[in-house]
């Protein structure tokens, strides 16, 4: 266990808000400058998971937990290769981490991959004007980058927005790749990775599914390469209306009716390949204790979430749509956002938030097991009637 702390902690940091508000703190991670939407993540753990998923890609992280770093950092609890949050807020970071597993502290973590951040800053006040004013562009500089704060905001409002960014390609694996079925092998699955999370295809491994990870450029040639079983498409960063690539791909699989599955992003391109429209939150939904309605069995569920975008499809009534009727499966508590999506005509479901849970609680795992139940339903291709 790593119980030191870096020399960091006294430099002077400034968080600058696109509407002009102003935070001042200490560094936290690197020293430096970075930019990013600003959105807030309600998880009082799992902070790992957090910045490891590829979906903050270009977002700067705000944690309402006053206290983090708590377990440090170790080499298991990842999503991926790298952090990908642009930036990090925490109100008051632990000095000294605990945790049999821990092998560094969340700070010098942050610092060693580049991440700049910023900590002792209220943070409960920023989620507030967050909460009001809506998700909105910052930047965070520290050290020689602190400059008058009329400069800074100049650059901040320079920033590229969150609407319209396309940023599945900077985030996906380049090459193909395969996760194996634990035990024996009953379906194979085509992943289209958007930035994937790495506990999604182990998930499916964990029920006897073979699963290869394909490139967010991936067509339906390569899909159907792999001798699928079911195709699933992932969670990942950026605005859904700019997903055209993965909504056609998707369109060619419900037409040919292979068994479906899509989370987060993937919901949301699910949404478009059945023309309904996706709209950008006020301030989105970040954290591990999301009420979410099954509609299909009335049972609430406590969720994992990680999206600033959604779905605007009705819901009370059974859309008709090319592929089929359709109708939204799944519904946020707080605020009626449209959480699932389901196909009545057609084997193809996706939910908006995070049944893979990491972070967050297990309540939704049965999930990928109506995916492995559809897979056991539906014919092969060449075996139908
Ligand atoms: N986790 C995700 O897949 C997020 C999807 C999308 N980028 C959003 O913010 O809504």
């Amino acid at each position: 266990m790593t119980t030191s702390t870096r020399g960091t902690t006294r430099v002077p940091a400034v968080l600058v808000l696109e509407d002009g508000r102003i935070f001042r703190g200490r560094a936290y991670g690197a020293v430096g400058e970075t930019f990013g939407e600003a959105v807030f993540s309600t998880g009082m753990t799992g902070y790992q998971e957090t910045l490891t998923d590829p979906s903050y890609h270009r977002q700067v992280v705000v944690m309402t937990a006053p206290h983090v770093g708590n377990t440090g950092v170790n080499d298991e609890d990842m999503e991926s290769k790298k952090i990908w949050v642009s930036g990090y807020v925490v109100r008051d970071p632990a000095r000294v981490p605990s945790s049999w597993r821990s092998t560094r502290t969340l700070d010098e973590e942050l610092a060693a991959q580049g991440v700049v951040g910023i900590s002792g800053i209220d943070t409960r006040a920023l989620t507030r004007h967050l909460r009001e004013r809506g998700a909105m562009r910052v930047g965070i500089f520290s050290g020689d980058a602190v400059r008058d704060d009329a400069a800074l905001l100049a650059r901040v409002q320079e920033a590229p927005e969150m609407k319209g960014a396309d940023l599945s390609a900077e985030v996906a694996t380049a090459e193909p790749y395969v996760v194996p079925a634990i035990g024996e092998k009953k379906f194979t699955v085509a992943a289209v990775d958007l930035g994937i999370k790495g506990m999604t295809p182990q998930r499916m491994a964990e029920r006897g599914i073979e699963v290869h990870v394909l490139p967010a450029t991936a067509t339906v040639d390569d899909v159907y390469a792999v001798n699928p079983d079911g195709v699933f498409f992932s969670n990942g960063p950026g605005d859904p209306a700019t997903a055209d690539h993965p909504v056609a791909l998707m369109q060619a699989v419900l037409e040919r009716g292979t068994p479906l599955f899509g989370i987060c992003f993937g919901n949301q391109i699910l949404g478009r390949a059945l023309g309904f429209g996706t709209y950008k939150l006020k301030y989105g939904h970040r954290g591990i204790n999301q009420p979410v309605q099954d509609r299909t069995t009335g049972k609430v569920e406590v969720t994992a979430h990680n999206h600033g975008f959604a779905v605007d499809a009705p819901l009370d009534k059974v859309s008709d749509t090319p592929f089929g009727r359709a109708e939204v499966s799944h519904v946020c508590l707080n605020d009626n956002v449209v959480e699932g999506l389901q196909l009545l005509d057609k084997p193809a479901f996706s939910v908006q938030y995070h049944p893979e849970a990491a972070a967050g609680p297990h309540d939704a795992a049965y999930l990928f097991d109506r995916f492995t139940s559809l897979m056991s339903t539906v014919p092969m291709e060449g075996q139908r009637a």
